[in-house]
């Protein structure tokens, strides 16, 4: 039996989402033989770690107990059984991840599973073990930064950070590797806008679409990440320098939805949510408005090409690949020497919590031919 020791950073939506599928999946991977074994789970303020990570995991039960606790909102702190664990908070947490790193690395091999949408990771993803990513940061940190976390391309796997369980990154490069050269990738590369406008058509108040959208799990932990065209700016990027270009945020012309005075340095989350959020409502009924009337609807498309990644909402065609696009559903097309006239087309559920952990549970299993 092949076993793949993981250490999951972020329990939140995602996170406990891809625990459910693991344990879910045990027999299956067991015919496959396979076996995932959780030696780490961590949280923003501590991590658990098992108290014998050469050998053994944590249990199903232990892992649907934190499940337990992290979806009613306590830090894993809190857990009053920890298992056959340990629990180390602060800068202990850190220190231990690296330490396991490097044990686990030397023998059995582990593999870094990111699940948050924190910027501190980018430290972890680089300790040289196997890495899988659904937080998009640590790709679109500083240019030399990405370069030398993807050159270890046989150990790293990121498919959800774009289209979320979408083949989006695994057809980019394929493409690429065939010695087919794309010259324009475009898309509707966010889940929670294409949900925001197409509920929109509808009538509904944008500010209540936004909340049912963090609801259901499509939002980033703060909207306003989504809502100011970052996420997909991030997505934009990470195909751009797939595509071989050095270049960077700032090189992204990027149209957001909301003001800079509602923006993280003026008010929280929480204040963004019930007293921000609804002072957009008419803004955005105008311009589905104006849209409407010229038989068109509003998307918030990425287009990559010439050298340059521009994301903003555009007025389309109501019978358009992208006009037709509904609920959270991305689609994305790649034009290149072979997909010239016809291009290829990805299209389908682009966000939520089992989708994006499907997606990373089969980049872990993807990995599978390193480990012992
Ligand atoms: N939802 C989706 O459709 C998709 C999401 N993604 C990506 O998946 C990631 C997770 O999203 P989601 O689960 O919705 O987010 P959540 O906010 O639900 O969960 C984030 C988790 O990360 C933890 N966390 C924060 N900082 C750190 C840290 N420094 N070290 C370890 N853990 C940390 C949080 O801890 P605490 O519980 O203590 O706050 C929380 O458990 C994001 O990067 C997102 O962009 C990608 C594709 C699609
Ligand atoms: N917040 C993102 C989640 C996936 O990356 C989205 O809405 O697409």
């Amino acid at each position: 039996m092949k076993s793949i020791p993981i250490i999951l950073l972020g329990c939140g939506g995602v996170g406990r989402q891809l625990l459910h599928h693991i344990i879910s999946c045990r027999s299956l991977h067991s015919k496959q033989g396979i076996i995932i074994r959780l030696v780490g789970v961590s949280d923003s303020s501590s991590l658990l770690v098992s108290d014998d990570i050469m050998l053994s995991g944590m249990r199903n039960e232990f892992l649907a107990e934190i499940c337990h606790v992290k979806s009613a909102g306590s830090p894993l702190k809190s857990l009053l059984n920890h298992g056959h664990c340990q629990l180390y908070t602060g800068q202990g947490a850190l220190e231990n991840i690296v330490s396991i790193a490097s044990s686990l690395g030397r023998s059995t091999g582990l593999a870094v599973v990111d699940c948050s949408a924190s910027a501190e990771t980018e430290q972890v993803s680089s300790l040289g073990c196997c890495v899988v990513l659904a937080n998009k940061k640590p790709l679109t940190c500083a240019i030399e930064d990405f370069e030398k976390l993807v050159s270890h391309f046989r150990r790293i796997r990121f498919e959800s950070t774009v289209g979320a369980g979408l083949p989006v990154i695994a057809s980019v490069t394929r493409v690429i590797s065939s010695g087919d050269p794309i010259s324009r990738i475009v898309g509707s590369l966010s889940g929670t806008l294409g949900y925001v406008m197409s509920e929109l058509e509808e009538g509904k108040a944008f500010s209540e679409i936004v909340r049912a959208a963090k609801s259901l799990g499509y939002t980033e932990p703060d909207p306003r990440d989504d809502l100011s065209g970052m996420d997909v700016a991030r997505k934009g990027l990470i195909l751009s320098r797939l595509l071989g270009w050095r270049i960077n945020l700032s090189d992204i012309k990027i149209e957001s939805l909301y003001p800079s005075e509602f923006g993280p340095d003026s008010m929280s989350t929480e204040d963004f949510l019930s007293k921000g959020l609804w002072q957009l409502d008419e803004k955005l009924k105008e311009r589905v408005a104006t849209a409407s009337s010229k038989g068109n609807v509003l998307r918030y498309v990425c287009v990559i090409e010439d050298s340059r990644c521009n994301v903003g909402l555009q007025e389309l065609p109501k019978d358009s690949a992208l006009g037709r696009l509904r609920g959270s559903d991305n689609v994305v097309e790649i034009y290149s020497r072979c997909y010239k006239n016809s291009p290829l087309v990805i299209q389908g559920a682009g966000a939520g919590n089992d989708t994006t952990a499907a997606g990373v549970l089969a980049d872990i299993i993807d990995l599978q031919d390193i480990f012992a």
